[in-house]
């Protein structure tokens, strides 16, 4: 284990916003991503951490065939009825913090990017963040890609927006902002400018 405290990039954005086309693009260049969606993920799944409190707490029917979370039935809920949200995040997010800590404090890579949608809504996290880098685009596109990419309607995507930051809430917070209003490719531009100052920033801090 590493006994240095690691320089950490929190990477943040709205749903559908390209956080995970931004952290792909870190991760391309070497870079060790934490990503709390994917941590979240797996908590959830069949033999996930969280699956006997879910189960104790919400009920079988918010457990799938497969023994996993049944994430549709869950995201019906969660987006409509703040209180349920907030339970299942008191059961998810102490776990994903300790988590994300300790695969921080793993990583070798000259930096970390730790990828977390609510970085500016929970607090958790800020403390723990060097800088903050905040993928951003107008949210009609955020509407259009996550329905491309999972079907949600319009109404459904806005119900999670809801309970998301706003986007001027989120720019106020950034250090640095991606521009993901144009091409994949103009992501990875950027990505890789940013890169290249996250090193030399992170080189920097291990000398002070
Ligand atoms: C509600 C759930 C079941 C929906 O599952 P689904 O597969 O549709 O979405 P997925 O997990 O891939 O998340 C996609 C995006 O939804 C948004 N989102 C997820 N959870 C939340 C939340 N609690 N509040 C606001 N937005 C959220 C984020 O933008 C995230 O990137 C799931 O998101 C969940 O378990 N959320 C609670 C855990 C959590 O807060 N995760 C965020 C990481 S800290
Ligand atoms: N610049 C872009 N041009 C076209 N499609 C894009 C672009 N950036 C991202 N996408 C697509 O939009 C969708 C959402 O992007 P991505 O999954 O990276 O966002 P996210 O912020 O991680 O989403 P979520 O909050 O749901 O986890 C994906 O299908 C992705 O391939």
């Amino acid at each position: 284990m590493n006994t240095r405290r690691p320089y950490i990039v929190g990477l943040t954005g709205g749903i559908g916003s390209g956080k995970s086309a931004a952290a792909d693009g870190f991760a391309a260049h070497g870079i060790t991503v934490v990503d709390t969606d994917v941590i979240a993920h797996a908590l959830t799944s069949p033999d996930g951490a969280a699956i006997p409190t879910i189960r104790r707490l919400f009920g079988e029917h918010m457990i799938a065939a497969d023994g996993s979370m049944d994430r549709a039935r869950m995201r019906a809920l969660v987006f409509s009825a703040p209180e349920s949200r907030r339970q299942l995040e008191a059961i998810l997010h102490p776990m994903i913090q300790a988590l994300s800590a300790q695969l921080c404090a793993d990583a070798s890579s000259p930096y970390v990017i730790l990828a977390v949608p609510l970085l500016i809504e929970s607090g958790r996290y800020r403390e723990r963040c060097d800088r903050i880098c905040v993928v951003d685009c107008p949210e009609a596109l955020q509407i259009e890609r996550v329905g491309r990419r999972s079907g949600l309607s319009a109404s459904q995507v806005q119900a999670i927006m809801q309970a998301q930051a706003t986007r001027a809430e989120r720019l106020a917070a950034a250090d640095d902002v991606i521009d993901n209003s144009g091409s994949l490719d103009d992501l990875r531009k950027q990505v890789g400018i940013l890169n290249e100052g996250y090193i030399s920033q992170a080189l920097l801090a291990r000398q002070a």
